[in-house]
């Protein structure tokens, strides 16, 4: 691992049974960067990112963020680290509301403190108050304002995956995991998703590291794509360097 390195992902491997879904597959991202990992279905691509998040625990190899041990950690604590995900199936609560869905999101997050909470101090306001500005600030930017008070499950799907992405923002994380986050979306939506995670590198700071079959969106937004097929790592570069590689067309993008 590099020192500078911001997520490095060392041998993971993870066994379902008789099943090596992932085996010897390491990643490394530095800070603010856009990684994708590709491969064709069944790679073993979400099942590197369930290692990643805390959803698996790994059967062998290190997950290691900002040069901690994350490959033992829950989910929750993985999240509070600052490496938050999205989900290949939208996961927001359909019933609340979108606004509602942020400050739940950054509630969960937050040290809370219940008796400071019941007797409601001025620290406790002032974070509310806080809470609510970042919800707001990110409605704003996901374009999804004028729908604050909407319930999350009528947004359409577009809109949907986009709250998705802010309910993640809000919890002011470093390291941003999308799974598959242009599955469904229409072009217009899909170039909107291109300039947002161009945005969130460029003005917010942020690390993404994605999953995604939209090879276009890939090829344009990816600092370095990391190839996976059958569970092993088949190749890793530049957007470039991997479209030109044999195997990688052998593989998988001379399926398309
Ligand atoms: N919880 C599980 N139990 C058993 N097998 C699993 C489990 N999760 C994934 N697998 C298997 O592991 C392999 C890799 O699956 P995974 O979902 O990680 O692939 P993927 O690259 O994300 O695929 P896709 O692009 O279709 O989403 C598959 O054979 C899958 O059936």
């Amino acid at each position: 691992m590099t020192d500078s390195a911001l997520l490095s992902v060392r041998d993971l491997s993870m066994r379902f049974g008789g099943l090596l879904a992932v085996d010897g597959v390491s990643i490394e991202v530095q800070p603010r960067e856009v990684v994708s990992i590709i491969g064709p279905n069944g790679a073993g691509k979400t099942t590197v990112f369930n290692c990643i998040s805390g959803f698996y625990r790994p059967t062998s190899g290190e997950v290691m963020f900002e040069g901690k041990a994350m490959h033992r950690l829950t989910g929750f604590k993985i999240a509070r680290a600052g490496m938050v995900r999205t989900f290949q199936n939208v996961r927001l609560f359909k019933d609340m509301t979108v606004i509602e869905n942020l400050l739940v999101a950054q509630h969960m997050q937050a040290e809370r403190n219940l008796l400071k909470g019941l007797f409601s101090t001025p620290g406790y306001r002032r974070r509310e108050r806080e809470m609510m500005d970042r919800a707001v600030h990110w409605l704003e930017r996901v374009n999804l304002i004028d729908f604050a008070n909407r319930e999350a499950g009528n947004l359409a799907y577009g809109q949907q995956r986009r709250l998705e992405i802010a309910r993640c923002m809000v919890t002011q994380p470093k390291l941003l995991m999308l799974d598959e986050p242009a599955a469904g979306l229409n072009p217009n939506e899909t170039r909107d998703l291109d300039r947002l995670i161009v945005q969130l590198k460029e003005e917010e700071g942020i690390t993404v590291v994605l999953i995604e079959h939209d090879m276009s969106l890939v090829m344009g937004i990816s600092d370095r794509i990391y190839v996976v097929n059958q569970g092993r790592p088949l190749a890793d570069g530049t957007p470039e360097q991997v479209r030109r590689n044999p195997e990688v067309i052998k593989a998988y993008l001379g399926e398309e």
